[in-house]
């Protein structure tokens, strides 16, 4: 379990992190997200004691992370895929990695039969592309079998399949009951991946909540309507509901009545339905609505 309390953080005058608290559980993938510069990773680097908070305090099991006996047997991290030596092959890299933290050197192949990177594994590393590293820097992460793992933007750089390949590594290391928290801007790959979100804007905390209810919350559901008959069916809803076109289509787009009542409705005056489809809100509508308030760097047309 990661526990940060009322954790602060500003480099001069900018402010990164402001008096932000949540609870990260285990046996759950948490996405952490917030626009550019929210504070995510210097949060990140403050749970990992790489970066000093100025308030507040965060802590893993209970413990500053400069006070854990084993760190990579209890926090495994992806930060930054690059750090690596270039000249050291991965194999190289993770055998330093594995001695420096007094790790069995065996478990260098397992991770590297985990994360796919066997046939490389004699490489320079310093070649490697953005994906191959990312998948370095995931086999470092798991080298100590931790029960906690940070993954900051992991997806960056990985192809549909690797895309694919980390989400269902972090499903199954939340499965084991570990503990999985992940930083990315990707919303749609969020919304399948994370259990629950911990969403941040300019350092503060905007939800701490499960990736459903923080749709539902912020989303409205609405009924996509088609029909032969469609001008006669938006009359007849048009007294109880907002009723819109679909841009791309020409379906009829009703807000603010359940499925079932649009299809009584048709039903009751005879009226032919070619479909009747409850939708729900998106990801990237929740957290445009809440973090519209809170976004630094806005694209400007
Ligand atoms: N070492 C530093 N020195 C000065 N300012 C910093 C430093 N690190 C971060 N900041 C500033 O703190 C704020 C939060 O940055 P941070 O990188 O934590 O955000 P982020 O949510 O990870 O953003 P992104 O998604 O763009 O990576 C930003 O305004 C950033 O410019």
């Amino acid at each position: 379990m990661i526990e940060a309390k009322r954790l602060s953080k500003h480099y001069g005058r900018t402010v990164a992190v402001d008096d932000l608290s949540f609870t990260v559980n285990p046996g759950r993938v948490t996405g952490f997200l917030g626009p550019n510069g929210a504070g995510k990773s210097t949060t990140m680097r403050m749970i990992l004691g790489l970066d000093r908070p100025n308030g507040g305090d965060v802590l893993i099991d209970g413990q500053h992370y400069a006070g854990l006996k084993h760190p990579l047997r209890k926090v495994g991290a992806l930060l930054d895929a690059k750090w690596v030596h270039p000249n050291r092959s991965a194999r190289a890299h993770l055998r330093w990695l594995a001695k420096s933290n007094r790790l069995p050197v065996s478990r260098v192949d397992e991770v590297l039969e985990m994360v796919g990177l066997t046939a490389v594994a004699g490489k320079r590393a310093g070649g490697f592309s953005l994906g191959m590293s990312q998948r370095l820097g995931v086999a470092g992460a798991l080298l100590g079998d931790p029960e906690i793992l940070l993954f900051d933007e992991p997806v960056n750089g990985l192809d549909p399949e690797g895309i694919l390949w980390i989400r269902q590594l972090m499903h199954r290391l939340a499965d084991d009951g570990r503990t999985v928290f992940v930083s990315s801007h990707l919303l749609s790959e969020m919304a399948q991946t994370a259990q629950d979100l911990i969403v941040i804007g300019r350092g503060k905390l905007i939800a701490a909540t499960t990736t459903e209810q923080f749709i539902h919350d912020a989303t409205e559901d609405r009924v996509r309507v088609r029909s032969p008959q469609a001008s006669r069916l938006r009359e007849l809803l048009a007294g109880q509901a907002l009723v819109a076109d679909d841009a791309v289509d020409g379906a009829l787009v009703v807000h603010g009545l359940a499925a079932s009542v649009v299809g009584e409705v048709a039903a009751e005056n005879g009226i032919v339905l070619h479909e009747l489809s409850p939708q729900r809100g998106s990801l990237e509508e929740a957290f445009m609505q809440l973090t519209k308030e809170s976004v630094d760097y806005h694209a400007h047309d």
